[in-house]
């Protein structure tokens, strides 16, 4: 007798986020819709004077996605006092093994996105969680390439966006929305494959 294949739950991810001026929420929304899109159930949670809600959300997730504006050449400080206060967390290992990803979004093409990607592995790494990385090659880096290729901006660790200075939310670029839902479904794919509670 043949038992049916076992369907996996549908794995949770949660977005934790920050957006001083709504740029890198538009990012926030595009990972949510990838990883929905991939199965996944998702909840968006802005970090700026996260509620016990807001907590009980990233503690009950298989996946956390970290995601803020470059300020400084780093992530914003509403990310770094949320980042410092998941100390409790750390403590007590509450996210050990969880899955974790990241994007940052920025006014320049590079404008040191990179070292708030490499910040949000860090914080990953203090709480044992898994990095998920982007997953792409390289885009709009050959004669016939074009800048709105997927992960055009040629990032590994995570997405990264850069939102003309002189632009609302509405100017974040279309291929960095594109390459942030990219990584909502990997992150979502991942999930199933290896998240200890999505597959339980
Ligand atoms: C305090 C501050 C610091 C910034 N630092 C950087 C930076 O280091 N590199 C950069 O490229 N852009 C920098 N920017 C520009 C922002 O990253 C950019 O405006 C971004 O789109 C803001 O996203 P948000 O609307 O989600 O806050 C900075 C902006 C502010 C307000």
């Amino acid at each position: 007798m043949t038992t049916p294949a076992a369907t996996p739950a549908a794995p949770v991810v949660a977005i934790a986020y920050h957006s001083g001026f709504g740029h890198t929420a538009v990012l926030a929304e595009a990972v949510r819709d990838g990883a929905a899109a991939e199965g996944a159930a998702v909840h968006l949670v802005d970090v700026d004077g996260i509620t016990d809600e807001g907590w009980a959300l990233l503690d009950a997730a298989d996946a956390i996605v970290f995601g803020s504006p470059t300020y400084m050449g780093t992530a914003s400080g509403a990310f770094h006092v949320f980042a410092e206060a998941t100390s409790k967390r750390w403590y007590g290992r509450a996210w050990q093994d969880k899955l974790a990803a990241g994007f940052t979004n920025s006014g320049s093409k590079s404008g040191d996105k990179l070292h708030t990607l490499q910040y949000f592995t860090v914080l990953a790494a203090q709480h044992g969680m898994h990095w998920v990385n982007l997953g792409l090659l390289p885009g709009w880096n050959a004669s016939t390439a074009s800048e709105n290729d997927l992960n055009r901006l040629g990032f590994f660790l995570g997405a990264g966006a850069q939102t003309n200075s002189d632009e609302g939310p509405e100017g974040v670029h279309k291929a960095d929305v594109a390459t942030a839902e990219h990584l909502g479904r990997r992150v979502a794919g991942t999930a199933k494959r290896y998240a200890p509670a999505a597959a339980a």
